[in-house]
């Protein structure tokens, strides 16, 4: 059994991520929420576009007013109006200023912006009370980004702020990465589709739909490819076909050392190198991870196949721990691949039998800033898929440890929102 640390490793190091050219698409900027950039995004406007005054108030030559003060006010003649989104009409002389609005274009000659509650208008004229800073109150052409420069970076993910920046630089088309293809394959003879009456023994295919949400959510394509029987020639049919179809593929069940658990054996016969047999983790114990390498360099990627177990809780732990990071890099995004882990205090004793490391599901509570852990109640059994829905979180107790008490801190693998309470 490979400890996590290294199965986590050995699966980041099979992901080659998509190709910046063959793997691209543009998108326009509407639709381009949580896409991946596969190319720098360069806008060809300064920030800000223009000087421009951060007030409502006065447009001065520094030097005319920069002894003004309440005992020696000094009077400027107001030649022009300017409000944001009208270019300046006049050149600001001496002894001259213009009325200026927050964000409109700082007029010719003038260097300086006085706020209008330092100053007093009288028709044409203003009295400045008070000597401001040279340059006060303007935003300088390019002060925050210049034309040509690289605004976001290949491999950004691109959320809301990223589209905000890249509205205002006129970027309207990105080229990003496509998503990767993950199709989906339920092993069981056991299994039916959750409209079908049960008959004795069967089971409904609920990793199915817990994959595909799992795979969407990551912002990859699912492709899901439904039930095979456990008949190795079936099998081998379907995995070839999904093999041809995706970038990677997810079956789950199959995996142990059951008379029906074929999975390995198909991989092996369909030419893949396996990387993957088991991992001391509890749930997820007999991950099975394997790479098909194109026989030809022109052919496409490598497709990375995750064996993941049956049972619903570890198929989930699988995906979280293995596949959603796999899923992130091979997607073109920079960094952040990994799981999401806080440190909670435990409200309850925890235990494991420290051989494997172990993922306790429960609920996340951010109280006042501060993360408790509150395990699953009901049995914490990877087949136990009930006591899951109101989880959002995995305690993870290390191999050589067995138990964490009440009170104390533990780390959490963080999948859904806090419950704020
Ligand atoms: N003798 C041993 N038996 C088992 C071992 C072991 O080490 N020695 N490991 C156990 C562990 S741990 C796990 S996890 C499971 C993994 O089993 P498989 O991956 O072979 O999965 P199956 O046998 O096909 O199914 C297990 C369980 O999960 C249910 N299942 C399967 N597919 C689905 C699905 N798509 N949706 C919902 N539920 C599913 C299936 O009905 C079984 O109940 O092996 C242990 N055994
Ligand atoms: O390790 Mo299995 O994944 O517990 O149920
Ligand atoms: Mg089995």
């Amino acid at each position: 059994m490979l400890p996590v640390s290294q199965a986590e490793a050995t699966i980041l190091d099979l992901v080659k991520p998509l190709d910046k050219q063959r793997d691209a698409e543009f998108v326009s900027l509407l639709i381009a929420i949580e896409r991946i950039l596969a190319a720098p995004a360069i806008g060809h406007l300064d920030f800000p576009h223009w000087d421009n005054s951060a007030m409502d108030g006065y447009a001065v030559r520094y030097e005319d007013v920069q002894y003004a003060s309440s005992q020696q006010p000094v009077v400027l003649e107001i030649v022009d109006e300017i409000p944001a989104g009208r270019s300046p009409q006049q050149l600001i002389k001496a002894g001259q200023a213009a009325r200026i609005f927050t964000g409109a274009v700082m007029p010719e000659g003038a260097d300086t912006v006085v706020m209008q509650e330092q100053t007093q208008r009288e028709g044409d004229r203003v009295t400045i009370l008070t000597a401001p800073q040279p340059q006060a109150f303007v935003r300088h052409q390019a002060s925050y980004y210049q034309a040509g420069k690289t605004l976001l970076a290949p491999g950004t993910m691109l959320r809301a702020a990223q589209i905000a920046v890249l509205a205002a630089a006129q970027c309207n088309q990105l080229k990003v990465y496509r998503r990767p293809r993950v199709a989906i394959i339920s092993t069981g003879d056991e299994l039916v589709h959750p409209e079908t009456p049960l008959e004795i023994g069967q089971l409904v295919d609920s990793n199915q739909y817990a994959l595909t949400a799992l795979v969407t959510q990551t912002g990859a394509e699912p492709i899901p490819m439904g039930i095979v029987p456990d008949r190795p020639l079936v099998l081998q049919k379907a995995f070839s076909k999904a093999i041809a179809t995706a970038d990677v593929v997810l079956s789950s069940g199959g995996v142990s050392v059951g008379d029906y658990d074929y999975v390995e054996e198909i991989l092996t016969a369909l030419g893949a190198e396996m990387h993957v047999r088991a991992v001391a983790m509890k749930p997820g114990k007999p991950l099975t991870v394997a790479k098909f390498s194109p026989a030809h360099a022109t052919e496409r990627k490598p497709v990375l196949y995750f064996g993941l177990p049956g049972n619903p809780v570890s198929a989930l732990v699988c995906f979280w721990r293995f596949v959603q990071p796999a899923l992130r890099k091979l997607s073109g995004l920079a960094d952040n691949w990994g799981p999401v882990y806080v440190k909670a205090r435990s409200r309850q004793d925890l235990s494991s039998d420290g051989k494997r490391e172990t993922y306790i599901w429960g609920q996340l509570h951010l109280i006042d800033g501060y993360f408790e852990f509150q395990p699953a109640s009901g049995s914490l059994n990877s087949g136990n898929l009930i006591n899951f829905a109101q989880a959002n979180g995995l305690a993870i107790i290390p191999v050589g440890q067995t138990a964490v008490a009440s009170g104390d801190e533990v780390r959490v693998l963080q999948f859904g929102f806090p419950i704020m309470s």
